[in-house]
Parts: structure tokens; C-alpha cells; sequence
């Protein structure tokens, strides 16, 4: 099996990837793979102190520029300090979230466009794109009542951004399959967990041998 490989999941709020990537990484480890979960924004000390800033509710002023530009240094940081030395290392690294939720949301649904967000993330990280991407599909009502009914986590302030917002990332999320379709694998999110489990792994196992 491959080993160091850098394998992203992408997705709309609330579409199962923080609980799909520890059941992955709990096999991926039985099969004796090194295995690194992380996540954007966040996952080092800096990244994580730039999330608190742009995830905060009471930040309504922020400018949709300044939003762009604090997720481009948040993966910067998080890139050139954990992410780069692990796949160097050998390891290969789970990121819950990358360059691709920047280009749904801000290039996106935010309207400043995909290709003007691209281009400050190269300044950020390079050229560098993941080599697998698992987009989580399903439809933004469903994610959203899962956040709310089960409580587990703050509701931010991108998650009371309007469902037409919402809905724009998932059609900026499909633009970019179309962009990218060597990259990005598309999962139906909107099956029981271990159905969604299964899919993701059949998909991995495909692309790791
Ligand atoms: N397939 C599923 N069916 C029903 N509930 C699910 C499913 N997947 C996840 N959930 C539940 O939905 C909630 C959100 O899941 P999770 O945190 O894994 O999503 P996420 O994609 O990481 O969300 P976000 O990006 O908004 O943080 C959790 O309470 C989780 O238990
Ligand atoms: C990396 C990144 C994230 N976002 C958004 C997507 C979510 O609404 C939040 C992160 O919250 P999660 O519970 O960790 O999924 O931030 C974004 O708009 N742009 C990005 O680059």
C-alpha cells in the first residue's frame, strides 16, 4: 500500500467527516499505515488561535477579504509546520478540511471568485494540491439539523450564514469535482454512518494499492 500520502475530506457542515476520518484512521492504522489526522482551520497552536478569530459569532463585521486571507494563513502555518514535515517523515496525513473548502466558500459562495482565492492560497502553501480528496455530498439542510440536534460542537458563525449561502457551497464543492475529477471522489453523505464508512474505505483502498 501506499504510504505517505496527503488525503483530504471536504463537505458541507455537519456531513459526517470529523467521524468518518477516526474510523478511517483506526483502520488505516490495523493495516500497520502511519496515520496523521488533523484539521483546518486549526490543528498547531497558531492555526488554531487564527480559528477561534474567524469562527467567532460575534464577528459580524468581518470582511469576506479579511475571512479569505485569515484561512490562507491558518493553512500556511498548519501546512508548513505539521502538515509538509509528516508526509516528509513517511506519514500520510488525514486533513479534515484544505485548500478546497476555501475555494467553495469564499471563491465560491462568498462570491470572491474561485480562481482569485486559489492564487493567494499558492501564495500560502505553493502549488502543492492534496493527492486524494473525499467530498462529502448531501444537502445543506440535513448537515445543519444534525449540528443542531445533536449539540456536540458551538454552532460558529459560518454555520448561521443563510441556507442560500449553504447551498451555494455545495454547488461551488460540485464546480470543483468537475475542475478536478482525478482529485476529488465524491461520497453520498446522506447514508446511515457505516454505509458512509464503507464507501470511503472501498474508495481509499482503491487509490492506495
Ligand atoms: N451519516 C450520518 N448520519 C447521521 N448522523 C451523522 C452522520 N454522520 C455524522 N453524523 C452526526 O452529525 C454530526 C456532525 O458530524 P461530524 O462532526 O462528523 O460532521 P463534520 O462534517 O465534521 O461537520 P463540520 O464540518 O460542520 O464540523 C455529529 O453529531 C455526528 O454524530
Ligand atoms: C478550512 C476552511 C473552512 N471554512 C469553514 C467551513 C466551516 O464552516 C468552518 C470550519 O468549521 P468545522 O467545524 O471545522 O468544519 O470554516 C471556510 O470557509 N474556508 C476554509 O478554508
Amino acid at each position: 500500500m501506499k504510504s505517505n500520502l496527503f488525503i483530504t475530506f471536504e463537505g458541507p457542515e455537519g456531513a459526517g467527516k470529523t467521524t468518518v476520518i477516526q474510523k478511517i484512521a483506526e483502520r488505516l492504522a490495523q493495516e500497520n499505515i502511519d496515520v496523521l489526522a488533523t484539521r483546518e482551520p486549526g490543528g498547531i497552536e497558531i492555526a488554531e488561535k487564527i480559528r477561534t478569530i474567524i469562527l467567532n459569532p460575534a464577528h459580524t463585521a468581518m470582511d469576506e477579504r479579511t475571512e479569505a486571507l485569515l484561512y490562507a494563513a491558518a493553512r500556511s502555518q498548519h501546512y508548513f509546520e505539521k502538515v509538509r514535515p509528516a508526509l516528509d517523515a513517511g506519514k500520510m496525513v488525514i486533513c479534515d478540511r484544505f485548500i478546497d473548502s476555501s475555494l467553495a466558500y469564499q471563491g465560491y459562495a462568498r462570491g470572491i471568485g474561485v480562481d482569485e482565492v486559489l492564487s493567494i492560497n499558492e501564495f500560502a502553501i505553493g502549488k502543492k494540491l492534496p493527492d486524494i480528496t473525499i467530498l462529502f455530498d448531501l444537502e445543506p439542510e440535513i448537515g445543519l439539523a444534525r449540528i443542531h440536534a445533536h449539540g456536540e460542537r458551538e454552532v460558529n458563525r459560518l454555520d448561521v450564514e443563510s441556507l442560500a449561502f449553504h447551498q451555494k457551497v455545495r454547488k461551488g464543492y460540485l464546480q470543483l469535482v468537475d475542475r478536478y475529477p482525478e482529485r476529488i471522489h465524491v461520497v453520498n453523505a446522506d447514508q446511515n454512518i457505516e454505509r458512509v464508512v464503507e464507501d470511503v474505505w472501498a474508495l481509499l483502498f482503491d487509490a492506495l494499492q
